[in-house]
């Protein structure tokens, strides 16, 4: 078996591009699509992911607002500023970066954010209008999965898909897109008996269970689609997933390498949910 890379980069870049397409077309209606993208403290792998979001917003033609606020921010003024941003006309998708210092409450924070403007797909009404197969924004990450198996021409329907992992941020709504294809879906996590069973079954396997090099490829069935949503350091601090991705080689048919999977998808899908969330907001196509 030959393993084809699915080029999570590239793929991007394309998503890129034809959001950068929409927002020439919404321009010419008089529209400049908006992201405010909200940092509290200063973990420094948020600010690299904020600044990557900022890059990304520039490149496709979406104008960013950026607030950079202090850690001690109290949880009040942060929601006051979500306050503002949710009747701002200029700004279509907010986003809090994640996590947030200690003395805030994460989940009253995406509550308070307009479920139009909540381009993270976190809002528990976007959550639920997932669930219900209801037309709401989809989470960045998880639109990315199902994305990269489309865009790879794989096919869905019908097919065995174990997810490793049921977070909320990916595990669990990953599971739901792929319900909402058609596809067979097992949801393993720690508490899971025969993980080896189960996985020698699945057609794809998407790993998101924050171990590096947790999955193997002896365990894998031959010619079987892996998507690593994993972002491990390994033994050597380089960044890795969580699949083994050397000892996939010859029995998947297709895989997603960290980084350069995933990860890059994660913008752009964020870059797709501005651009649809303008639309929705201003009323065009
Ligand atoms: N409100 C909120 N929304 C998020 O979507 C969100 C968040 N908070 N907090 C943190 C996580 C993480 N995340 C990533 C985005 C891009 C890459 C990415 O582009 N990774 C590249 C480069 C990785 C590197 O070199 O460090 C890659 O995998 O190739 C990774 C991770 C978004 N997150
Ligand atoms: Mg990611």
């Amino acid at each position: 078996m030959n393993t084809q890379l699915i080029d999570g980069k590239q793929i991007a870049l394309e998503i890129k591009d034809e959001q950068k397409k929409a927002a020439e077309a919404l321009s010419l209606k008089g529209v400049q699509p908006g992201l405010a993208v909200i940092l509290v403290g200063d973990n420094s792998a948020s600010k690299v992911y904020v600044s990557n979001k900022k890059k990304a917003c520039e490149y496709v033609g979406i104008k960013s607002f950026s607030y950079e606020l202090p850690t001690e921010t109290s949880e009040e003024e942060l929601l006051e500023l979500i306050h503002t941003l949710n009747h701002d006309k200029c700004v279509h998708g907010i986003l809090v970066q994640l996590p947030l210092p200690k003395h805030m409450d994460e989940q009253k924070v995406i509550m308070a954010i307009s479920p139009l403007k909540d381009v993270d797909g976190f809002h528990p009404y976007n959550v639920g209008a997932l669930s219900i197969g209801l037309n709401g924004l989809v989470s960045c990450t998880p639109a990315g999965v199902i994305e990269l198996l489309k865009r790879s021409n794989v096919t869905i329907q019908g097919k065995n898909c174990v997810i490793i992992g049921r977070s909320n941020i990916v595990g669990k709504p990953v599971s739901l897109l792929l319900l909402r294809e058609h596809g067979t879906v097992t949801i393993c996590h720690s508490k899971t008996q025969n993980l080896e069973l189960i996985l020698q079954q699945a057609d794809i396997v998407v790993a998101a269970v924050g171990i590096a090099k947790f999955i193997k490829g002896h365990q894998l069935k031959e010619g079987a689609v892996v998507i690593d949503v994993g972002m491990n350091r390994d033994e050597n601090g380089k960044l890795c997933g969580d699949v083994d991705f050397d000892s996939c080689q010859g029995i998947a048919s297709q895989i997603t390498p960290v980084p350069g999977g995933v990860g890059p998808m994660t913008i752009a899908m964020l870059m797709h949910n501005c651009i649809r969330a303008t639309k929705n907001q201003e009323g065009v196509n």
